[in-house]
């Protein structure tokens, strides 16, 4: 099997062994892209392993999407060149975008977004691939920064196109998917709401998300949890540019962005509508308005690495037992993967677990520009712990009602077995490498190692994983067996990162266990629309789980990271098969033997980070543990007796003593974490500085030694 490329002269080989993939240079949800060399005719390309088992979908479905990938011609769209299978991956091999997405270069250079010129211009492109998706009938459904790459000298393409998360669900597919696939920020309203059916317009909502997102750095709400993120979009008043805080930005890309973001799809601009407009007619062509940005920036993998670092050690920082997986899913949120799984069980889990403490300034104008209708309804001290009866009314009720065409509605519903809702493991990364940062990714060298079909054969390995360790310090296991009383034991035994800022009064229970307990079914008939032509066709919005994925950090591996790696089953921080689970084994072995590798070696500094981080986790460990030791403490010694087997007549002066001892050792404790906390994290910061200039400096230096060579070359051939 051959495919060709896009001038339709080179043909590409469909078989592994053509391909020799070099470095990782994106990741997402379910694939990971790597650059690789084409061996036939020695050109670099891109292969994106796409993970077959997490697309929960039929080969011939992905085959039939595939080739419609390699039929698309369009400048501004990524084609593929040709698709295959290699075990339970499959292999697209496209072009190689060297300046990676949007969203790569945004995290690394620009953090606050760019300017409206370069903007523009990124836009402008990729709205002409939207007219040529959406006038041939398609849509994309997954538009933003992180699916726009970007080539030297500046072409701009929208990628993701066809194979990403199976976006397109026909015929029998359409009821054999169990998830529903998206990316929460960037999704327009129509979409999340069961039932309404959306066409290529949500597309345009979605072009308008990733405008925000590219002036500013982010998409809008993305500080918040996924689900509330939900909610806010349907609520909501719609974001925009504002015309006091976003005074950079003119009047004209202001208006295009509110045309967009326009709730009512019917009333938003269609593509070719919207190339007319008048801010388009000024932008600069990519190659001239792009050309600053790409300037002096290391190779995409280096950046890519640099990011996977920074995301391991945000990660591993913000990582406290109970709070992993409000830390994963908000890592995953923020970077936009688009494998987000709802599911109502865990959506009320997660309502309840909203605070309305957030403290970002981000946060608060949003929550002040926010004057959403339906928000309205709901009395204002409720709306943040309602969350739960919020989403019941608008989400359970309205996705779950009835449609009047059973025969419609019998291929449209899906039921989901509760087998497949335990099952669902997406924790490990998508190709099965060891997540993000290996001893190798700290070393700064330039070198470009060779990778070979390995990492595919990891999945399996990696599934086979056997989890264990004295200390679980999970409630989902087996959520339908667990009684409240078992609930509580085990949330009064896992230590809780938020109670670490509070430090006076008892410590108190989060309300997860008994939030996650829930486990009423739910059906949802939702509505995706295939193309313009089919409209009338309403698509499923399945019940699935709020599955966090964290193919993009394995926490697991933080631990091991710069030092020997241990044995399988012996890292003190493992990921269960099901989600968010994590069971922790404390080894003061491990740390005996980190510290004796660290202290024996003369690691460079960007080796150090992670024993860091890990130093840092096995504190927090130990913090989660003192507290809750200190926890069981107050509750036996409390004088209602609340506690079993306690009477108030036990309560005597000592026990008096003992409590505010135990409480002011209690405080101690805490502010000399916090203070580790904090140093921890400046000193990860400066390292992840230092790595950064480490590779730009011995660029330089490689460019130096490179013109010294020329010109000592030169000086020979002269005196010659
Ligand atoms: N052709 C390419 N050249 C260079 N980098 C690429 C290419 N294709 C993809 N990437 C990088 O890989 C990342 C992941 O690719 P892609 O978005 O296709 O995967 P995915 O699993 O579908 O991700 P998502 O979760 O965003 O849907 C991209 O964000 C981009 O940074």
């Amino acid at each position: 099997m051959v495919g060709k490329s896009g001038s339709g002269k080179r043909v590409y080989k469909a078989s592994a062994e053509e391909y020799k993939l070099l470095e990782e240079v994106g990741y997402g949800a379910n694939a990971v892209v790597y650059r690789a060399i084409y061996v036939p005719s020695n050109e670099i390309v891109a292969v994106k392993c796409l993970d077959l088992d997490r697309c929960n979908s039929n080969l011939d479905d992905i085959r039939r999407e595939a080739q419609i990938m390699k039929l698309i011609d369009h400048p501004n769209l990524i084609k593929s060149y040709c698709s295959f299978v290699v075990e339970q991956h499959l292999w697209v091999v496209m072009p190689f975008m060297s300046e990676g997405s949007c969203l790569h270069l945004m995290k690394i250079a620009y953090a606050d977004g760019f300017e409206e010129r370069v903007i523009g211009s990124i836009l402008k492109e990729t709205l002409k691939a939207l007219e040529y998706l959406h006038r041939h009938g398609h849509i994309h459904r997954d538009v933003k920064a992180g699916n726009i790459l970007i080539d030297s000298p500046g072409i701009v393409k929208l990628g993701d196109f066809g194979v990403s998360a199976c976006m397109f669900d026909k015929g029998d597919r359409q009821r054999s998917r169990t998830t529903f696939v998206g990316t929460p920020c960037w999704m327009a309203p129509e979409v999340l709401q069961p039932g309404a059916g959306y066409d290529f317009k949500a597309d345009i909502w979605s072009f308008g998300i990733t405008a925000l997102e590219l002036a500013h750095g982010h998409a809008p709400f993305s500080k918040y949890p996924p689900m509330k993120v939900l909610l806010m979009t349907l609520q909501n008043a719609p974001p925009g540019l504002d015309y006091d805080r976003d005074k950079r930005f003119s009047k004209s890309f202001k208006e295009m962005v509110a045309m967009c973001l326009v709730k009512d799809p019917t009333k938003r601009p269609t593509a070719e509508k919207l190339l007319k407009h008048q801010f388009f007619k000024a932008v600069k062509s990519p190659e001239v308005a792009l050309k600053k940005i790409l300037a002096d920036l290391p190779p995409l993998w280096d950046r890519v690495k640099a990011l996977q670092l920074k995301d391991a050690a945000q990660l591993a920082l913000r990582k406290m037992p109970s709070s992993e997986q409000e830390a994963i899913s908000q890592s995953e949120y923020q970077r936009g993967v688009s494998a987000w799984n709802f599911d109502i069980e865990d959506l009320k889990a997660q309502a309840s677990l909203i605070q309305d403490d957030d403290e970002s300034s981000e946060i608060k104008e949003d929550e002040e520009n926010a004057k959403g209708s339906l928000l309205e309804k709901v009395p204002s001290s409720s709306k943040c712990n309602s969350g739960k009866e919020v989403l019941e009314d608008e989400i359970i009720y309205r996705g779950g009602s009835p449609v009047s065409d059973d025969s419609r509605s019998s291929s449209m519903r899906v039921e989901i077995p509760e087998s497949s809702m335990a099952s669902t493991s997406n924790n490990t990364r998508t190709d099965g490498r060891e997540a993000k940062v290996s001893e190798n990714d700290l070393m700064l060298a330039n070198e470009r190692k060779v990778v070979d079909s390995k990492p595919l054969r990891n999945v399996a390995d990696a599934k086979k994983q056997a989890f264990s360790g004295p200390l679980i310090l999970s409630d989902r296991e087996k959520p339908t067996e667990r009684s409240e009383a078992a609930n509580i034991q085990q949330v009064a035994s896992r230590p809780d990162t938020r109670r670490t800022t509070n430090f006076s009064g008892p410590l108190s229970l989060p309300n997860r266990a008994s939030a996650n307990s829930l486990s009423a079914p739910m059906r949802s008939p939702g509505g995706y629309m295939e193309s313009m032509e089919d409209k009338s066709k309403r698509n499923v919005v399945q019940k699935g789980r709020f599955s966090v994925t964290s193919e993009n950090v394995d926490l697991a591996k933080v631990p091991e990271i710069g030092i020997r790696k241990p044995t399988q089953g012996s890292s003190p921080l493992k990921k269960s098969a099901s989600v968010g689970e994590w069971r922790y084994i404390s080894k003061p072995v491990l740390a005996a033997q980190y510290s004796r590798e660290i202290s024996n070696s003369s690691l460079p500094s960007s080796a150090i980070v992670p024993h860091l981080q890990n130093l840092f986790q096995q504190t927090s460990f130990q913090q989660g543990l003192i507290l809750n030791l200190l926890n069981t403490l107050q509750q036996n010694d409390r004088p209602d007796g609340a506690q079993a087997g306690i009477s108030s007549q036990s309560h005597t002066v000592e026990n008096d003593t003992a409590d505010s001892a135990s409480s002011e050792r209690e405080c101690i404790l805490l502010i000399k974490i916090s203070e580790l906390q904090a140093k921890m994290m400046a000193l990860t910061d400066e390292l992840i500085g230092a790595k950064l200039k480490h590779i730009q400096l011995e660029q330089e230096l490689n460019a130096l030694y490179s013109r010294e060579e020329i010109e000592t070359g030169n000086e020979e051939i002269e005196e010659a």
